[in-house]
């Protein structure tokens, strides 16, 4: 397994390339399978969860011939079958597949994907979309068993909560049905825009996407289409946060300062000053960091998914700031492991106290997430002597090169294999 090795203390400086957003190409790969007409997408991140992605659609049936950060897929001669267990267990955003599959052969089997380590993470919301639409929908074996043999009516659906992933679903599930569609209470996020641009472009007739309401016009008649996928707005946000934890100054190239309006307006209040450059965002600190709290919320709140690596940076601001999870009901695992570097952290239910400002010093550490991870990664980049961050295959999941983009800004950090 690999791991990475840091030695902290250097300050970052230079332009990072930021890589097309996983979160809005999962669902754009699991988009494909609803046309018979090929699908082009471009900007996609070179990070193993597209991969994963890729691979369960070929299970699928569906042809799919890479290049670099792009793919042609034909999905005309796809099927429905089942989608393991074992693909989904490697990656919840697998259930994605259930909403085209069904809409586009009238019969689904997506195993349950099941919590993970962020939290239970059920997918109740999903059901309800496309049970409304009018699928026949229920567990079996540990599956979600969908079928609607005289395919999907257009319906209204209210989302008792605005979970991106059934706003995806269900909008993916509405482009095949008869009729209209209203999505109310949707996701805003900027991936759901992008689904729904990658779906106009393959014919789809979709309204308000990226508002709390979408308006979809059913019976699309598939065409070929090519789409360029949006900068992964976390991905800029992480690297934000390792200019400022590092006093550094990066350009963060092709970053889109309007996905970024929240987690910049608390960079700034944390002393950091972000200004648009002539191909992204410039992000840079000199002066003292300031401690601030934040809440994690849907969109365009402060992203969950930047709550770890503002908590890494937090720890090297002198004072109290309290971290507030909304979103999930788990997603504190990285705290023991920023202790172990010997971060100041309480955890109080769903929020943590960081007191900051004391030194961070090297230690093994090791990750159960994503974004956990890289806020190890972070506070390695400024702690005293040498870290070693285990299960490296977290950062590979949904951070392109981490290493080789750190270590040409300076950082001082290898790959041990
Ligand atoms: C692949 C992808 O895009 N992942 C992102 C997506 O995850 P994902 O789409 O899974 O996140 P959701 O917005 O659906 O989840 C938000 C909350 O709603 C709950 N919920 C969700 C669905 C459901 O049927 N029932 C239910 O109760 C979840 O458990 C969670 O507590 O949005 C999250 C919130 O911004 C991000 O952290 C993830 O990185
Ligand atoms: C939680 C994340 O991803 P997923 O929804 O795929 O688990 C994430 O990207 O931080």
């Amino acid at each position: 397994m690999d791991k990475l090795r840091i030695v902290g203390g250097q300050r970052l400086q230079g332009a990072v390339a930021i890589s097309g957003a996983k979160n809005a190409a999962l669902p754009q790969i699991a988009a494909s399978l609803l046309s018979p007409e090929p699908l082009e997408l471009t900007n996609l991140p070179a990070v193993s969860d597209v991969e994963n992605m890729l691979g369960v659609i070929e299970q699928h049936g569906a042809r799919v011939s890479r290049s670099a950060h792009a793919v042609s897929i034909d999905a005309s001669a796809a099927v429905s079958g089942e989608t393991s267990y074992d693909t989904v267990r490697k990656m919840r955003a697998t259930v994605l597949v259930l909403g085209p599959l069904l809409a586009r052969f009238g019969q689904a089997q997506v195993s349950l994907p099941g919590g993970c380590a962020i939290g239970a993470r059920p997918v109740d919301l999903h059901i309800k979309a496309l049970s409304l639409l009018g699928a026949e929908i229920g567990i079996e074996g540990g599956s979600i068993v969908a079928s609607a043999p005289n395919g999907l009516a257009g319906a209204r659906i209210v989302l008792g909560s605005p979970s991106v992933g059934a706003t995806e679903t269900a909008m993916m599930a509405a482009t095949a049905a008869r009729g209209e569609t209203e999505i109310v209470n949707a996701a805003r996020e900027p991936e759901v825009a992008d689904l729904a641009a990658c779906l106009s472009a393959m014919g789809a007739n979709i309204e308000g996407a990226g508002t709390h309401r979408i308006l979809v016009q059913g019976g699309t008649s598939w065409r070929a289409a090519t789409h360029h996928t949006i900068p992964d707005r976390i991905e800029a946000g992480t690297y934000a946060i390792a200019a400022a934890i590092t006093g550094g100054q990066l350009e963060l190239t092709h970053a889109r300062l309007e996905h970024m309006a929240s987690m910049v307006q608390v960079l700034e209040a944390t002393g950091v000053s972000v200004w648009p450059g002539d191909r992204g965002l410039i992000v840079s600190r000199d002066g003292p960091l300031r401690s601030v709290d934040i809440t994690t919320e849907p969109y365009p709140g402060f992203p969950t998914d930047l709550q770890a690596q503002f908590m890494a940076l937090m720890c090297c601001a002198p004072g109290a700031s309290l971290l507030r999870e909304t979103v999930f009901e788990n997603r504190f695992m990285h705290v023991p492991e920023l202790m172990r570097l010997g971060a100041n952290i309480t955890l109080q239910g769903t929020s943590a106290l960081v007191r900051g400002g004391t030194p961070l010093r090297g230690a093994q550490v090791m990750a159960t997430d994503l974004r956990a991870s890289v806020s190890l990664v972070l506070a390695a980049l400024v702690a005293e002597g040498e870290s070693v961050v285990n299960r490296v295959y977290h950062l590979d999941r949904g951070y392109e090169s981490l290493d080789r983009k750190l270590g040409m800004c300076g950082a001082n950090i290898e790959r041990i294999r």
